[in-house]
């Protein structure tokens, strides 16, 4: 079985999720090939295909379309794989409708060979196996830990004869915040659980006695209870905190992806069994609302 890995890197950095495929093809006991449109190969002890960055632009869907057919056509793989990112969503739909397969979006785990997607909002799993022989998957950031960055790469360089009327201009700095979360040593961060926007404010005081900033999880941010700014996640910021607490938020991957790096968690949950526990070091069963005032009390009085 052999995985075409089609990794990612910005601005001449190699994206870390590149490792994270590699993770992928590691546990589907995969033979793995790699492609990048770049600078310089990952560091990885597999045979690298390199299309030359400044030809094909960062980001042309065009141009990078032809590079993974023509990779494709080279290795005969039997999963073309990217990552569940804009370059992956926009990407991996051209590539299969290109080869006339099927795609499986967002697998977050391989089970029996077969792979683990989320439904209802991550509350439920479902296991699919492509039917072809081929298939296109996208793997969602942060479910399988990237590998580390060693090893040698045996490179060849892909060319490409292909025109495109889109040209890739540039990156545009999002607006500055109100909050920088990256910077962040405590983060106390808001789920759905809060219950209600007011409740928000708890927590925001919360995270003002632990010293830290407020964090929250999408449905906050999308309610309106918190600005996007503060949201952590796969579209939300990374974060990697000394300290992260998590109140009332359930541990669905697309949150863990961007908070899983922390150096220790603490989940406030009512439910035991929520997702979170898997990630948590230290897991509070309890009403965050009632936990938060004594919590508070005691974080003044140290
Ligand atoms: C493409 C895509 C991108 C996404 N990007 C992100 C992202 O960047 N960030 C993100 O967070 N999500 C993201 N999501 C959404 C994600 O799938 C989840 O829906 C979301 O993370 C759930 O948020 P939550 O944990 O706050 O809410 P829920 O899943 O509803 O969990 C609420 C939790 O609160 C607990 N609870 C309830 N009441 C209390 C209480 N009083 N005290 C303590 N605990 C309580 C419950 O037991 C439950 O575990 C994305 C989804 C998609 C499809």
């Amino acid at each position: 079985m052999k995985a075409l890995l089609i990794c990612e890197q910005r601005e001449g950095k190699i994206l870390d999720t590149s490792y994270e495929l590699v993770a992928f093809a590691d546990r589907l006991g995969a033979e793995k090939v790699l492609v990048l449109v770049g600078k310089e190969a990952p560091k990885v002890d597999a045979k690298v295909y390199l299309a030359d960055v400044d030809k094909f632009g960062e980001y042309n869907p065009d141009l990078h379309k032809q590079v993974v057919l023509e990779a494709i056509h080279k290795e005969n793989p039997d999963y073309v794989v990217f990552v569940h990112s804009s370059y992956g969503w926009d990407l991996a739909p051209r590539v299969a409708a290109a080869l006339k397969v099927g795609q499986v979006s967002e697998v977050v785990n391989i089970v029996d060979g077969k792979f683990e997607l989320t439904l209802c909002n991550a509350k439920l799993r479902r296991t699919v196996a492509p039917k072809g022989a081929r298939a296109v998957l996208t793997v969602q950031a942060g479910a399988f830990n990237a590998v580390e960055a060693s090893g040698s790469a045996q490179v060849e360089a892909i060319d490409v004869a292909g025109s495109s009327k889109l040209q890739f201009v540039g990156y545009e700095p999002a607006e500055k915040k109100d909050v920088d979360l990256g910077r962040a040593e405590i983060i106390v961060s808001a789920g759905r659980g809060v219950g209600k926007k007011e409740n928000v404010a708890i927590i925001a005081e919360l995270a003002k006695a632990f010293g830290g900033e407020l964090g929250a999880s999408r449905p906050v941010v999308d309610a309106g209870w918190v600005a996007h700014s503060h949201q952590v996640g796969t579209t939300g910021q990374t974060v990697s905190p000394k300290l992260y607490v998590a109140c009332g938020i359930s541990g669905a991957i697309q949150h863990l992806a961007g908070m899983k790096k922390s150096d220790f968690i603490v989940a406030i949950n009512k439910d035991k069994d929520a997702p979170i526990s898997e990630a948590a070091d230290v897991m509070v069963v309890a009403d965050v609302l009632q936990l938060a005032p004594v919590l508070m009390e005691k974080l003044r009085a140290a």
